[in-house]
């Protein structure tokens, strides 16, 4: 897939990005995934951006397009799919250094969108308002323009069933789109399985500021946040975080491409006695049962009410030790995707969190598109995990 020119429109036309995404994956020098979670990073920037520019149009419900047949109707929308084709685009075509390194894996994408209503005569204006916005964010770049064949044959490379055996990459290219259409949260996640296991992971999240949740945690506590420190947070917001297995998670800037010196932070979960907890769960209460959430911290020492945010935001909040625990109790029939859960996993896990399913089993990502779990995830510091597992545990006997 990668040719000459290709390689020459790279070094030519992605210099500042390029950059950015060597200092952003800095504290992996060496690493052996490094390559890889450098174009992980760059694709990520570029879905965030599209992400962003989508949103400045979005008016409520005016994306929204399309919708699933699944329970709930889940929305899908015109920067859903641009997102996905962008990303796949991405992976495939500026992955020059990473599959030099690679094990000579072909290609292959786990990923939430398809092309079929894009092909559709119905679909006809979504699929141009798709192109145009994937070329619109291109154009900022200086890469080429993709043709209508090859953006939805990008969003349909996403069609692969992953495994327990060589590379695939997983990605959620908008997670959270209830959150995305409401002005909420919501996280670009992507991150690579290699025989079955995560070992790298990327969380974009354009509209987190930390200091932003921090004092909303703090006001959950019962402190009140101060205007000051808000205002500071405005220019701050939007985080990259970012993880090599057995290398740490960092967090970086969203924007700081265009920053000579991105400030890189390693980042750790914050192991605070249960008093002090925060614990988050989904905005949307059909996905997870917050009144038995609501026990589960209680029968933990939990005192603070939960911190509602979309997405896998979630995982990236908890690593990076400004909140403490994620739980989510959706419907016991409900089978998660590996998309929902990959990139924020290997996060919090180099943060040095734990993640697992309600029973405390670790996720298992090798059985294809759907987690071979049991019902339930439970993330948390080590001590509080064991905590919260426990609690269930008592509940449910
Ligand atoms: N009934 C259900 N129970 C649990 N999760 C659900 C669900 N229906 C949809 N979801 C998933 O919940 C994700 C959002 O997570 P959260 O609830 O933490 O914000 C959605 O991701 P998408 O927005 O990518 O579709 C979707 O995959
Ligand atoms: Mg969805
Ligand atoms: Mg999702
Ligand atoms: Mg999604």
């Amino acid at each position: 897939m990668v040719n000459q020119t290709q390689v020459r429109l790279r070094k030519k036309g992605t210099a500042s990005m390029a950059v950015a995404s060597k200092n952003a994956t800095r504290g992996f020098a060496g690493g052996r995934y490094e390559a890889d979670l450098r174009v992980a990073c760059e694709a990520v920037r570029l879905a965030s951006k599209l992400c962003r520019a989508s949103q400045l149009q979005l008016k409520e419900n005016e994306n929204t397009n399309q919708t699933k047949a699944d329970k709930l109707s889940s929305p899908v929308t015109v920067a859903d799919l641009g997102a996905q084709a962008i990303v796949s685009w991405a992976l495939q075509n500026l992955e020059g250094e990473a599959r030099t390194a690679a094990r000579g894996d072909s290609f292959s994408l786990v990923a939430e969108e398809d092309s079929d209503f894009l092909r559709s005569e119905e679909g006809s204006d979504l699929r141009r308002r798709v192109v145009d916005l994937v070329n619109t964010t291109l154009a900022s770049t200086d890469l080429p323009a993709l043709t209508e064949q090859e953006v939805l044959s990008a969003i349909d490379e996403g069609r692969s069933e992953g495994g327990s055996d060589r590379r695939h990459w997983v990605l959620d290219p908008i997670d959270g789109t209830r959150g995305f259409v409401g002005n909420r949260q919501y996280a670009i996640a992507l991150a690579l399985l290699d025989d079955g296991e995560p070992v790298l992971g990327v969380l974009g999240c354009p509209n987190l500021s930390l200091e932003t949740e921090d004092l909303d945690a703090r006001s959950a506590r019962g402190s009140s946040p101060s205007s000051s420190s808000s205002e500071a947070a405005e220019d701050q917001s939007g985080y990259l975080f970012l993880a090599e297995k057995e290398r740490g998670a960092f967090a970086v800037g969203i924007s700081s491409s265009e920053d000579e010196n991105p400030a890189v932070q390693r980042i750790k979960v914050d192991e605070v006695a249960a008093e002090e907890a925060v614990y988050m769960e989904s905005v949307e209460s059909k996905h997870s049962d917050h009144a038995f959430a609501r026990r589960v911290a209680e029968n933990s020492g939990i005192t603070a009410q939960s911190l509602k945010l979309d997405s896998q935001v979630k995982y990236g909040v908890i690593a990076s030790g400004k909140a403490s625990a994620f739980m989510r109790f959706p419907d016991l029939d409900y089978k998660e995707w590996i998309w929902d859960h990959a990139a924020g996993a290997i996060i919090m896990e180099e943060a040095g969190g734990v993640v697992t399913d309600a029973a405390g089993k670790k996720l298992d990502f090798s059985k294809g598109r759907t987690l071979n779990n049991g019902n339930g995830i439970v993330a948390a510091p080590p001590k509080l995990h064991k905590k919260l597992i426990d609690s269930i545990r008592a509940l449910k006997n």
